[in-house]
């Protein structure tokens, strides 16, 4: 039996490496929808390949464009438009498997509608996590939803925790989970060099081909920050019991440390497709089309100490998380508003922590009792951080 699958993001760097995976295993897999926001020439392509029932095309003038051109040849896909069409395809029974693959927020309600209704979940989006984390491993919990983390370092720990890890660090024994992390195209600089840096250079990561948004989380390890927080929801574990370390070879995925001195870890190439791989077949093996790592030719592993001085985001998310509540949200929100107005030139990459730090001081705490809450609570950080991106502009 074949699982259907939804894509969300299908056009994004994430997307379109799941189909290059599922397309290596057609009797395992059918593409049962495909979801995106205006990209449609691209859209346009994967339909012709995975010939989807569906497609999904958030922006109203892209889906009529794209209903049209396919109507014109002749070809019978059920396109549909809006942010809520998103949550009612995850919520069709005829849907196995969900890949939650949308950049940011707007990939909240339709990830969460997958965790609501039990799916098995591939979960990409981590700023559902970081948003919503209560809400969200609640409703998996609740649901019986399988999820199954994509992102690389989580991924990596999900596969060296016992097989019936659930949820309890201590009776696993576990000490620490260690993050690696790349440290971005900016690893080693100052403060004064981080003064003048720009987009392109920002978006350029030395070892991974990401989308524009999260190029730049890596670049000012809001990433890692936002990984923290994701960490702490999927895996049970506070603050203190997990690490960042810079490994700038971006080939230990992450480790667990347990308390009788073991380390285990997943080591591979930096290509999503082995994660992607790992979660669609999961509790098998799939081939990915990764090639295997030549540790002869890897050499030599590096690892230090994260700079907190030079990138402040890092500290920022471990704040949020320790204050709990909707702080993360907050924390979320205005990275996304930092982000977007620095890949816009309106403010320079040191004004991302200021823009962040400063809106975490002026949102209160609010308790986040469900999805309206998280919504109305990311609303108003964002608000707030804009009007500081403006009056910097
Ligand atoms: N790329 C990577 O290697 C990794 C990514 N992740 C996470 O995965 C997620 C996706 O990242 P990535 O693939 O790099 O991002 P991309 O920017 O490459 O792709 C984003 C996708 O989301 C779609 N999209 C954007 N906004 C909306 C919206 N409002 N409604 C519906 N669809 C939307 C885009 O559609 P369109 O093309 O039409 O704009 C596109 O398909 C992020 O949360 C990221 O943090 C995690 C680990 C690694
Ligand atoms: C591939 C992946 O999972 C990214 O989140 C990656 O971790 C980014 O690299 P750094 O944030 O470590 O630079
Ligand atoms: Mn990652």
């Amino acid at each position: 039996m074949q699982q259907r699958i939804v894509v969300l993001g299908s056009t994004g760097s994430i997307g379109q490496s799941t189909l290059d995976v599922i397309a290596r295993h057609p009797d395992r897999y059918r593409v049962y929808a495909l979801a995106a926001l205006r990209q449609i020439d691209l859209l346009e392509t994967q339909i012709d390949r995975f010939q989807p029932e569906v497609a999904v095309v958030v922006d109203p003038e892209a889906a009529d464009l794209l209903k049209r051109r396919l109507a014109d040849r002749g070809l019978c896909v059920d396109v549909q438009t809006g942010s809520d069409a998103l949550v009612h395809l995850v919520q069709r029974p005829d849907v196995d498997t969900v890949m939650a693959a949308i950049v940011g927020a707007a990939g909240l309600p339709s990830a969460l509608a997958a965790a609501e209704a039990g799916k098995r979940l591939l979960l990409a989006n981590k700023e559902a996590l970081v948003m919503a984390g209560p809400v969200f491993m609640n409703a998996v919990r609740q649901s019986g939803a399988v999820l199954l983390p994509i992102d690389s370092e989580h991924n990596a720990i999900f596969q060296s925790l016992p097989a019936a890890y659930s949820g309890n660090p201590q009776a696993t024994g576990i000490s620490h989970i260690v993050l690696t992390a790349s440290g971005g195209p900016f690893r080693g600089y100052s403060r004064d060099q981080l003064a003048t840096v720009t987009p392109a250079q920002a978006v350029s990561h030395p070892k991974w081909s990401m989308g524009k948004k999260i190029s730049v989380d890596s670049a000012s390890l809001m990433n890692k920050g936002l990984e923290v927080i994701e960490a702490h929801f999927l895996f049970g574990l506070p603050a203190e019991q997990i690490k960042v370390v810079v490994h700038p070879q971006s080939t230990i995925h992450s480790l667990v440390q347990y308390v009788d001195g073991s380390v285990l870890a997943e080591l591979g190439e930096p290509d999503m497709r082995t994660p992607i791989a790992h979660a669609l077949a999961w509790p098998e093996r799939i081939a990915s089309g990764v090639a295997l790592l030549d540790l002869v030719a890897c050499g030599q592993f590096d690892f230090a100490e994260p700079d907190l001085d030079a990138f402040p985001c890092l500290a920022l998310a471990f704040e949020a998380l320790k204050r709990g509540g909707s702080a993360p949200a907050v924390l979320n929100a205005a990275n996304e508003i930092a982000v977007a107005a620095f890949l816009d030139n309106k403010i320079a990459f040191l004004d991302i922590p200021e823009v962040i730090r400063e809106t975490l001081a002026a949102i209160p705490d609010t308790p986040l009792s469900g999805l309206d809450a998280v919504l109305a609570v990311d609303q108003r950080a964002r608000l707030d951080a804009q009007s500081r991106v403006e009056s910097r502009a």
